[in-house]
């Protein structure tokens, strides 16, 4: 039978186990003994969970207590030196100091960056090197997890990321620094690695290079070359499997056929096509993995589809050269399918349809048995069942819902823009508002304390009414609009109490879109979303914002703002349907914040927003699949938002700053006003958009919001008079990065408070010009 392997496995726990751990621990609450066991417990359960589903290999080190970047940062001993005076103590402290940061006694040190691990909405914490990096094996914690699991006797495959894809996620913190220039350097720590866990006992290793899926610069491709031959004259007794995933590898499949290695896996999902080209020019002695169960996303497996895959590499490739296994490390899906009860969260017939962790897991193994001509006709039950779930929901009326595809039908190029241009649409806005210049805002949450969950825990468990969590939520709703007016804000919000989640939120309403009660997914460090699963055509049954913001206008005469998630997030950070292109998906999204948009001018919210924070992250990985994603994105953007008059005006709002290479599809969207997270940037974000001529209204991020840390009105002052010298002063707003819902009252009042002294002096000083 073909051998079975996962490349990792969710390590947040079925019940957020590992959530509650850290937590606690960080809280002074628990031991750092009760944590360790914690983990313990989390990774023997996996394993378990792996091995009584029959795979072969189980992974070993996917685990971790934050992020596996963040531990191959500690294992290479690429340490910055600010962390250095806590390298003596508990590896986890040092661990915990560079994924959040340290303010204890005299020791202020701030935190590593985090960013988007590729196309995921997963964030790892980015490795930085200075010109005088010098490597050692500082942890050693895969040869001590693999060590625990062959103590249990799993058969154990020790996954780390590998040498080049490292490299290249880091940062260097030196201008003159070129990454890869470090290669030599750090190949013989990973020598080392790897010969302490083959002397440990390991038969084969994993070495995850996701960037063999991307576009490669000739330096990358030549230290692909470099490094592994290196590696294999280290080791050359050790078996190492290269895996890569997230897209094909297109013009880099002689390069990773040609690597010295024992086995390659090959991300089947995304890149389906490959996979005939790779038998074709496959060295004889190189073992493939087949990545045919998709670890990106929560659809059952379509096994004829599969089998079809294992036959054309059966028929090329003898059968102990092909391994089986997901796309992806499952990661990126939640655990397990059957903690999922409640009918009426999760109606049966979706249900059916579905497939999480475990039953991922259960997948490759059926498939490996399914290729066999005993298997065949052994499971014959289960490859029937999987065809009916598969005819099921290729037609089932709750996916295919023609009212949807008519109104679609129906959208013309009008509907995707505005009545006017620009500058009319500026003079009616500022004929209607007033507002003076420098207006401030804030991007709408505010500090989301943990009495507010617990009321909606409350809710869910039946312990209050709908009405009595409504008179809650007015309540506090009523208070940050006071606690605005105090500030002195210009428009103000209605802070997003109601809001689980910026997604969630609408996916809970909108037909064609479901939840779950328990399928949570890493999104940093502790912190999780439950990412809505979008199973069929999408359409709002009614208004879905418009109760909390007419509550919110009501409450005073200055403006509210209205605010929506825009529907390239929505599609981006829920589980997407694989039977038809994102594209038209993400219409569908749109036609039904355009109704919400219209709903919303009708209550009389004369300004409104559409986030799209993850407009950035939703760009395919390799550029030339650039230009078609920035055309239907930002169209559905458009189509969204054009439903109102001139005078009414829609914000958008952007975070994760790294958008200067497509300025002109952020221009295309033709919002209003645009916030963007820059303030960690120091504004020179702002450069690129003047460079550009960006024509309309921008509220640069005057302070980041991830830091409880209250910013001084000189810096904030410095920064707007920075952004001034580049970007019209009539055209800019003053505001944070990004939403206060993570932060606590006292810091966020203070923090506001010195913003709207900045405005006001902004006023003055630039008043002369401004006439
Ligand atoms: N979908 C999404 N993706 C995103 C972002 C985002 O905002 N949304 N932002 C960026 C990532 N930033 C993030 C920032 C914070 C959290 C976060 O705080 N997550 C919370 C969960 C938020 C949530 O959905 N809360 C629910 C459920 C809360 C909960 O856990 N309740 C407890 C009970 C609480 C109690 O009794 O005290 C339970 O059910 O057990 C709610 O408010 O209703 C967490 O992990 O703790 C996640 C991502 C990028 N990607
Ligand atoms: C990640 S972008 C967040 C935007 C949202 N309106 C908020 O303020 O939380
Ligand atoms: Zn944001």
């Amino acid at each position: 039978m073909m051998t079975t392997h996962l490349l990792g496995y969710p390590r947040l726990g079925a019940r957020r186990e590992m959530k509650r751990a850290c937590e606690q621990y960080w809280a002074g609450k628990a031991s750092l003994e009760d944590l360790r066991e914690a983990g313990r417990a989390q990774r023997h359960y996996n394993w378990s969970v792996q091995q009584q589903v029959g795979l072969d290999w189980l992974p070993v080190n996917d685990f971790s207590f934050y992020d596996q970047v963040l531990d191959t940062s500690l294992m290479v001993g690429a340490v910055p030196e600010r962390f250095h005076f806590l390298r003596e103590g508990a590896p986890e402290e040092l661990l915990f100091a560079m994924a959040r940061g340290y303010q204890q006694g005299d020791h202020d040190v701030i935190a590593l960056e985090m960013t988007k691990w590729f196309d995921t909405n997963y964030h790892y914490l980015v490795p930085e090197f200075t010109a005088d990096e010098s490597f050692s094996f500082f942890s050693t914690k895969v040869v001590d997890e693999f060590r625990e699991a062959q103590a249990l006797g799993h058969a154990a495959k020790p996954v780390l990321v590998g040498p080049v894809s490292y490299l290249l996620l880091g940062k260097a913190k030196d201008s003159e620094l070129d990454r890869l220039s470090l290669l030599e350097r750090l190949l013989p720590v990973y020598a080392v690695a790897l010969q302490a866990l083959q002397d440990a006992g390991a038969e084969w290793v994993q070495l995850d290079e996701p960037f063999l899926a991307m576009d490669l610069c000739p330096a990358a491709t030549a230290a692909y070359s470099y490094a592994y031959r290196a590696l294999r004259r280290a080791v050359p007794e050790l078996k190492l499997l290269v895996a890569t995933y997230f897209g094909d590898l297109r013009e880099n499949q002689s390069l990773a056929l040609s690597l010295p290695v024992d086995a390659l896996h090959l991300d089947l999902v995304r890149g389906p096509e490959q996979l005939a080209s790779v038998l074709a020019e496959r060295p004889e002695a190189l073992t493939l993995s087949l990545g045919l169960v998709d670890g990106r996303n929560v659809w059952k497996n379509d096994f004829a589809a599969s089998r079809r895959s294992i036959e054309l590499a059966q028929a090329q490739c003898p059968a102990d050269k092909l391994w089986l296994s997901a796309s992806c490390s499952l990661l990126h899906v939640p655990f397990d399918l059957e903690q999922e009860t409640q009918e009426d969260v999760l109606t049966p017939e979706i249900k059916n349809w579905l497939a999480f962790a475990k039953q991922k897991a259960e997948e490759v193994v059926l498939l490996a048995r399914l290729a066999t001509d005993e298997g065949k006709a052994t499971y014959r039950a289960a490859l029937d069942a999987n065809q009916q779930a598969m005819d099921s929901r290729r037609q089932s009326p709750l996916v295919h819902r023609p009212t949807v595809q008519q109104r679609l039908r129906q959208v013309t190029p009008d509907d995707t823009r505005r009545q006017s241009a620009f500058p009319v649409r500026q003079a009616a806005q500022h004929a209607r508002f007033h507002l003076p210049y420098f207006p401030t805002t804030t991007i709408g949450s505010f500090p989301q304390t943990p009495d507010v969950r617990r009321l909606r825990a409350q809710l869910r468990r039946g312990d209050l009414t709908l009405q009595q969590y409504e008179a809650t939520l007015e309540e506090k709703t009523r208070d940050v609009i006071h606690r605005q007016e105090a500030l002195g804000l210009d428009v103000l919000v209605h802070g997003e109490y109601e809001r689980n989640d910026m997604v969630e939120y609408f996916g809970e309403q909108l037909d064609g879109i479901t939840f779950t009660e328990h399928g949570w997914v890493q999104s940093y460090g502790s912190r999780g979303v439950k990412p809505p699963i979008i199973f069929g055509d999408v359409e709002r049954p009614q208004p879905m914002t418009v109760r909390w913001a007419d509550f919110a206008q009501q409450q005073t005469d200055k403006p509210v703002k209205g605010m929506l998630t825009g529907p390239i997030t929505i599609l981006q950070w829920s589980f997407v349907r694989n039977d038809q292109p994102r594209r038209d998906t993400a219409r569908q999204i749109a036609l039904a914040i355009r109704e919400e948009v219209v709903d919303l001018e009708r209550a009389h919210i004369g300004i409104i927003q559409i986030d799209e924070p993850a407009l950035r992250e939703g760009l395919p990985l390799r550029r030339a699949d650039w230009p078609a994603y920035l055309d239907w994105s930002t169209e559905a953007f458009r189509l969204a938002a054009s439903g109102v008059r001139d005078d009414t005006q829609i914000h958008t709002h952007m975070c994760y700053s790294e958008f200067n290479d497509i300025l002109d599809a952020i221009a295309a969207l033709d919002a209003d006003v645009i916030t963007v997270e820059t303030s960690r940037s120091q504004m020179e974000l702002l450069e690129a958009f003047a460079a550009f001529a960006y024509p309309n209204e921008i509220g640069p991020g005057v302070y980041d919001i991830h830091s409880p840390r209250v910013p001084t009105a000189e810096e904030m002052q410095a920064l707007m008079e920075k952004a001034a010298r580049v970007i019209p002063a009539r055209n800019l707003w003053v505001n944070p990065d990004c939403g206060l819902k993570t932060r606590g009252w006292p810091e966020t009042e203070a923090a506001l408070r010195n913003m709207v002294l900045v405005a006001r002096q902004l006023r003055e000083e630039y008043a002369p010009t401004l006439l």
